[in-house]
């Protein structure tokens, strides 16, 4: 084990890289998988290419593109002889070749790889092959001999058990300084036929772990991996030595817990092989675009395969699909992945030799719109109906590589989709169209309503401004100062006499303690009249008499001297007597002395006339 050389292809070229490549096969269509009667929801449409309802769109298809597709017609031989063949002969040069079946449960992985005594898949035949190639070299007589042994393995539980050897416990995964994968105690078995092979190979099949899932009685619950090494010893020096590994990989199915019913270890295995599988699409992804770590180590799988993947191998993926409605999103998830799968490229090198890395073609990445539509996502029900086929054919569906790739216009479109997966595409429209009109008109109604904001405020403002003056006017104005006469007009001399202060003292003992008190006569109960003007004088009196004739109690008792005492007896003297014929009348009220009228008109003439 020594230099590194490059690999040369069969035409005898230099050949650096070789891609994994990828095919895809289609289980029949199985009555007894389909209850409803829903038909089959993906169908070929050619050697290297499928169509699958769109579930975001019933009127579209997804077409896939692959190395080769295999419908419900091919035979075990056509696909041995088209995907596996080709890539044995690279085990007799030193390089490593794998194949591995992927798809969900149920969808023929075990048919193709192992198959049946009628129909024998990859396994047998590819054995078989690989004898038929050592033995005509031999023949040849080249100067290399050659010995063929096998391991068989299972990872179940992200644990790597011996098949052929099943009472070992979980096997360490190691790697040696050229990188190769090695597991330290696992099994060799040197085979010199391929009934050897059989012998070895069918009880260890047994050892197996499988159990019953709803979905299929005899699931595979573990990936198994069967490795057949050829290893090529030169006879003559300088002695070397090249080991070409051929990986049989059969995965365990991915699971959609809520269709298996898995429950207890069932869902326990389920999260081994999800996360096996998860691990290995990282892992491709990351081959794919080229960029950052490999997570090979983080499963046991990929930690396994990972010189078939992106390392030394030739490789080749069959991705096995159902074709009934309730695989869809199995079917679904599985032809993204194996799409992403197929850009792979590997860089194939002799045993000799050391590949530090795996050589990867530089492509970008695949559209969002591939990965998986998440788990929450369901088939749409909608029959491949041949009326419908022939609209969708009318109407291809867009190139699933194509898609836009905006992720969180992507998201929401999505999400918007799955709110509407159950509706028919004109319900949909409308409900599309009516959402649109709703929002134009709450735009609409939301510019009205500022707008008539805007003008109650601006209302409200005038009216505040103009409810100022209005409440002034409501002030009721007594009614001697709406007869207030001019001060000019009043010759009214208001002069301080020495009986002055005795005088104020007579008037206010003739107050009854009334709070209008406003009006303090400085004339003299004689002489004030002979001051005024004559008529001004008899038209107060006139007034006055108005008032204590038709005057309402409040009126009364706005007049100079009259308190509420005085204005009710006023009130009472009208009633049974009738009419003040003269305001000297007022005299004939009770209380109401000489003197107190003396006072009274003395101060109502004074006050309104202004004082
Ligand atoms: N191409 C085919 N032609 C005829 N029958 C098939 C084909 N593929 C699968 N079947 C049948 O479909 C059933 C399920 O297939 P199989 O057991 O191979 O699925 P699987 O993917 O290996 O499932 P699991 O992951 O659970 O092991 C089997 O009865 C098998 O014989």
């Amino acid at each position: 084990m020594a230099q590194r050389v490059p690999v040369c292809d069969a035409a005898g070229g230099s050949k650096r890289t070789s891609r994994v490549r990828v095919a895809v096969r289609l289980r029949p269509y199985m009555e007894k998988q389909d209850d409803k009667g829903e038909g089959p929801c993906v169908r070929g449409l050619g050697s290297q290419s499928l169509e699958i309802i769109n579930w975001r769109n019933s009127t579209e298809t997804l077409q896939y593109q692959f190395d080769a597709f295999y419908g419900e017609q091919t035979t075990q031989q056509e696909v041995f002889m088209t995907s596996v063949k080709p890539i044995l002969p690279h085990l007799l040069n030193g390089q490593n070749a794998s194949v591995f079946a992927y798809g969900p449960t149920g969808a023929g992985k075990t048919h193709t790889m192992l198959g049946s005594q009628e129909q024998p898949g990859v396994i047998p035949r590819a054995v078989k092959e690989v004898f038929h190639l050592v033995r005509a070299r031999e023949k040849d007589a080249d100067d290399w001999d050659y010995t063929i042994g096998m391991s068989y393995l299972e990872i179940y539980n992200e644990k790597v058990l011996d098949l052929l050897s099943p009472n070992t416990q979980d096997l360490p995964i190691r790697e040696d300084k050229d990188r190769n994968i090695l597991i330290p105690g696992l099994t060799h078995m040197p085979l010199s036929s391929l009934s050897d092979f059989q012998t070895h190979f069918i009880p260890a099949s047994l050892n197996r772990t499988t159990a019953s899932t709803k979905l299929n009685h005899r699931s595979s619950r573990s990936h198994a991996i069967l490795l057949i090494k050829v290893v090529k010893s030169q006879r003559i020096p300088p002695h070397r030595q090249q080991t070409g590994k051929l990986y049989l990989v059969d995965l365990a199915g991915s699971e959609d817990n809520r269709r298996t019913g898995n429950q207890g270890l069932r869902l326990k295995e389920s999260g081994a092989i999800n996360l096996s599988l998860f691990t290995l699409s990282k892992v491709v992804d990351s081959l794919n675009t080229g960029g950052g770590r490999v997570p090979y180590r983080d499963s046991k799988l990929t930690r396994l395969l990972q010189d078939s993947l992106g390392g030394s191998a030739h490789s080749v993926m069959i991705t096995n699909i159902a074709p009934e409605y309730k695989y869809y999103f199995d079917t679904f998830t599985a032809l993204n992945f194996a799409a992403k799968s197929k850009l792979i490229v590997n860089r194939p090198f002799v045993r000799e030799t050391v590949s530090s890395t795996a050589e990867v073609h530089k492509t970008g990445k695949r559209p969002r719109q591939e990965q998986g539509c998440g788990a929450a996502a369901e088939p749409q029900k909608k029959r491949l109906k041949d009326g419908r086929r022939e609209e969708q054919e009318a109407a291809p569906g867009k190139a699933h590589q194509n898609s836009p790739t905006d992720s969180s216009v992507l998201d929401r479109l999505l999400a918007l989709e799955k709110l509407m997966m159950g509706s028919p595409e004109t319900e949909r429209l409308n409900l599309l169209k009516t959402v649109a009109e709703s929002r134009k008109e709450i735009q609409q109604l939301k510019a009205k309503q500022k707008e008539l904001e805007k003008k109650a405020l601006a209302f409200k403002m005038k009216q505040s401004t103009a409810a100022k003056p209005k409440k002034q006017q409501a002030v009721v104005t007594p009614l001697q100062v709406s007869q207030v006469q001019p001060l000019q007009q009043c010759a009214v001399v208001c002069k301080s006499s020495p009986s002055s202060s005795k005088r104020k003292q007579q008037h206010s003992e003739v107050m009854e303690g009334k709070e209008n008190m406003g009006v303090k006569p400085c004339l003299s109960d004689s002489d004030w009249e002979s001051r005024l003007d004559g008529s001004v004088l008899e038209q107060s009196r006139q007034k006055i008499l108005q008032v204590l004739n038709s005057g309402s109690l409040k009126d009364l008792k706005a007049l100079q001297l009259i308190g509420d005492k005085k204005a009710k007896l006023i009130l009472g003297w009208r009633e049974v007597h009738g009419q003040f014929t003269q305001v000297e009348d007022l005299q004939k009220v009770e209380g109401i002395t000489a003197k107190r009228f003396s006072s009274f008109i003395k101060a109502n003439i004074l006050s309104a006339i202004g004082k």
